[in-house]
């Protein structure tokens, strides 16, 4: 596989960023290992910025926007790039608008999804005048009118609508049916724009949808945006403009070569072009995993080999702790040997992290190479919700974030130190009454 480079965009292009040659974005894995302490998270810059070159070719024609979502990644190094590169971003928490705008990017780029944003989170959104708030229940409306009352400005908002549709997704990434908690019914939708009104300091002129995450196939976008787009045209037809369509994101990833089959990005494109054909206003996409998970490795080392009664283990210092993703949905990650020469008889093996949970397992049953202690592995395409779902479980401190670009590496966030872990902890001496 040729180097990721910021080149011409491949149109398809939905392969990891490694190169065969064990090198990441011109840097040499085995050598990035000798010098940062593993289990680390490294991300090819390169490969980032191809896929947003490739996103915007395939939006070519439209009036589109890209606002990633923070929550796949949202490591400062990363947001700082994004910003770079003209991407906005969608957000779910005052944490992650912090992040945002330290990073750079313009508050006119921000929109602000979730259920439950709190009275201080929309007040701080509004007080830096983000650019959408994708509303997603009738309370949250009449609080975002209160609060942009209270400041005296007027909040530019989006319906966040639950088309009730099955995007054959996990279930506990599904955010599109009825019986999610998410955004409300076109028939609820419909009664709020009867009511607008009401919302003096609230310009309600968007609407939003997102139906889960990983989807692979086109036909849930295609399905969510005929909704959305007969909803949009019947809101026109009763005088209400839309200004705004926000598609969510949701675009697949390759995460098993060979088995998995993500929907092309130009296809994907092409569903939202024909499903908003002769929309005037603005679209917004909100890709996080497409645009940064296949650009990102977690790169650990066997601490041993251990031959169990039934099954052979392969012990990694990174766990559960480092990557959630196995645990939590029965994900799948490929896992490769990084010495190129890896060339033991193949052996299977269950892959193990040190954390006292049998669900902390990556794979079960896999072949590689044998393996021996010290061995450096990759597991692929851990670029979005890997570093950022990490937790400090059995004590263990948050791994390293390396940025490469064009064989360069920063660190971008160093190990943190046990001390760091234990920060703002204390004994209970101090004792009170509420
Ligand atoms: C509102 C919203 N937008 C965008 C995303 C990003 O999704 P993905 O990483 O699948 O593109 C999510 C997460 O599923 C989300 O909840
Ligand atoms: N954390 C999930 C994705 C969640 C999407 C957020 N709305 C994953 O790792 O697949």
């Amino acid at each position: 596989m040729q180097a990721a480079t910021a080149g011409p965009a491949d149109p398809d292009a939905s392969t990891h960023a490694l190169d065969d040659d064990a090198t990441l974005d011109g840097v040499d894995l085995e050598q990035l290992a000798h010098r940062i302490a593993t289990p680390l998270h490294a991300y090819s810059a390169s490969a980032i910025r191809q896929r947003i070159d490739t996103l915007r070719q395939a939006l070519a024609g439209l009036d589109a926007g890209i606002c990633f979502a923070v929550k796949a990644n949202p490591n400062l190094a990363i947001l700082q790039l994004m910003a770079e590169a003209g991407v906005g971003a969608d957000i779910v928490s005052a944490g992650e608008l912090q992040r945002s705008l330290h990073a750079g990017v313009p508050p006119g780029r921000i929109v602000f999804s979730g259920v439950g944003k709190s009275a201080d989170e929309i007040t701080g959104a509004l007080s830096v005048g983000i650019a959408r708030f994708n509303v997603e229940s009738l309370d949250e409306l009449h609080l975002l009118q209160r609060l942009a009352q209270a400041q005296q400005v007027v909040a530019a908002a989006a319906v966040r609508i639950n088309p009730d549709v099955d995007a054959h997704t996990h279930a506990k990434i599904s955010t599109g049916k009825s019986e999610n908690k998410f955004g409300v019914s076109i028939d609820e939708a419909r009664c709020w724009f009867a009511a607008r009104s009401m919302f003096p300091n609230v310009r309600l002129d968007g609407l939003h949808v997102h139906i889960g995450s990983q989807i692979l196939d086109a036909e849930p976008f295609r399905l969510a945006l005929q909704r959305v787009a007969v909803f949009w045209r019947e809101l026109e037809q009763a005088g209400h403009p839309i200004a705004s369509i926000d598609v969510g994101g949701g675009l697949g990833v390759c995460y098993r070569a060979g088995v998995d089959q993500p929907l092309a990005v130009t296809d994907y494109a092409a569903a939202i072009h024909e499903a908003l054909s002769g929309f005037k206003g603005r679209i917004l996409l909100e890709p996080g995993r497409w645009l940064v998970a296949e650009a990102g490795v977690l790169l650990t080392r066997v601490i041993r080999v251990k031959p169990g009664v039934e099954r052979c283990f392969l012990v990694l210092d990174a766990a559960m702790n480092d990557l959630q993703r196995p645990s939590l949905y029965d994900a799948w990650h490929d896992i490769v040997p990084v010495r190129a020469d890896a060339s033991g008889s193949p052996t299977t093996y269950d892959i193990v992290g040190p954390v006292c949970e049998t669900g902390d397992t990556f794979a079960r049953g896999r072949v590689l190479p044998e393996c021996v202690a010290g061995d450096l592995l990759l597991i692929k395409a851990t670029g979005a919700y890997g570093a950022s779902m990490a937790s400090t479980y059995n004590s263990r401190p948050l791994a390293a974030e390396v940025l490469l670009d064009r064989g360069r590496y920063a660190v971008v966030r160093r190990r943190q130190h046990f001390d760091e872990m234990i920060a703002g902890e204390q004994p209970a001496r101090h004792w009170q009454t509420p």
